[in-house]
């Protein structure tokens, strides 16, 4: 094979990462030799018990947190080989996150927090592409209204515009839906969704919920920091009986 191609058709690697915190009688294996690659172009869910390392999956992977050992490749860069700076510059460039708490700023309006990223990473907006995120996200009518003049719902998909406006390669959604109500949840997945089906956008996604899991192409379940198997095309019934297997339901 020619060196290279994995890390092009995989938008992120993790290979052989090992995570340990602390040391001595407290160490706790977060992450046991893992290997896995996110496709590119792909959703992808990660599920497992709590404490299986689904955090520590996600902050490896988005270069938050360095592994122990085993490297992390995001496309063709190989992460554990960045000094702090690096990775911080690559992470602005390169990665766009969401979280459960939005993390708006409440005195910038929906366009300032949505170019603030842009704005760290020293580069100007480029206003078609700002249109065509917030036009997709649903937002654009309030792009002069402070975060709390808006819905819980509508918060998140200025966190969502926020996170793509740097064209991310990798978008990285820590819990995205877990404080909002049930419907306003689903249209957030079904935006998530629909972003990756139309745009390619590479998605990976952190959750609890099954039927949060069912918006993705594929799961990957994590059992005491190991991978513990894969499944396409979930259904939430199908992610529900993986999980209590793994002991969790
Ligand atoms: N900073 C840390 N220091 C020490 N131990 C940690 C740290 N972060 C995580 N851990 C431990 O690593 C293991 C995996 O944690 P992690 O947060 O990745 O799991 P998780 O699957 O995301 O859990 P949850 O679903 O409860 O959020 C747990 O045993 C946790 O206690």
């Amino acid at each position: 094979m020619v060196a290279g191609t994995v890390g092009t058709a995989h938008a992120v690697r993790l290979e052989a990462v090992r995570k340990v915190y602390g040391s001595g009688d407290r160490a706790v294996t977060a992450l046991d030799d893992v290997t896995v690659g996110l496709r590119r172009g792909a959703f992808t869910a990660v599920m497992g018990p709590s404490g299986s390392g689904k955090s520590t999956f996600l902050h490896c992977a988005a270069g938050l947190d360095r592994p122990t050992s085993g490297r992390v490749l995001l496309g063709d860069t190989d992460l554990s080989g960045l000094k702090e700076d690096a990775l911080t510059a690559l992470r602005r460039r390169r990665i766009g996150f969401v979280f459960q708490a939005y993390n708006l700023l409440p005195s910038l309006t929906v366009r300032q927090n949505i170019t603030l990223p842009l704005r760290f990473a020293g580069a100007r907006p480029d206003e078609a592409w700002l249109f065509e995120v917030v036009t997709r996200v649903g937002i654009a009518d309030r792009l002069d209204h402070r975060p709390a003049e808006l819905s819980g719902g509508q918060q998140q998909r200025v966190a969502i515009a926020r996170a793509l406006v740097t064209r991310p390669e990798l978008l990285l959604a820590d819990e995205p839906t877990g404080a909002l109500d049930t419907r306003t949840g689903r249209q957030v997945l079904g935006l998530l969704r629909d972003l990756v089906d139309t745009t390619g956008q590479t998605v990976l996604m952190v959750t609890h919920d099954p039927v949060a899991a069912s918006y993705a192409h594929s799961v990957l379940f994590l059992a005491d920091g190991r991978l513990a198997g894969e499944i396409f095309e979930p259904t939430p019934a199908l992610v529900v009986e993986r999980l209590t297997r793994l002991g969790e339901w």
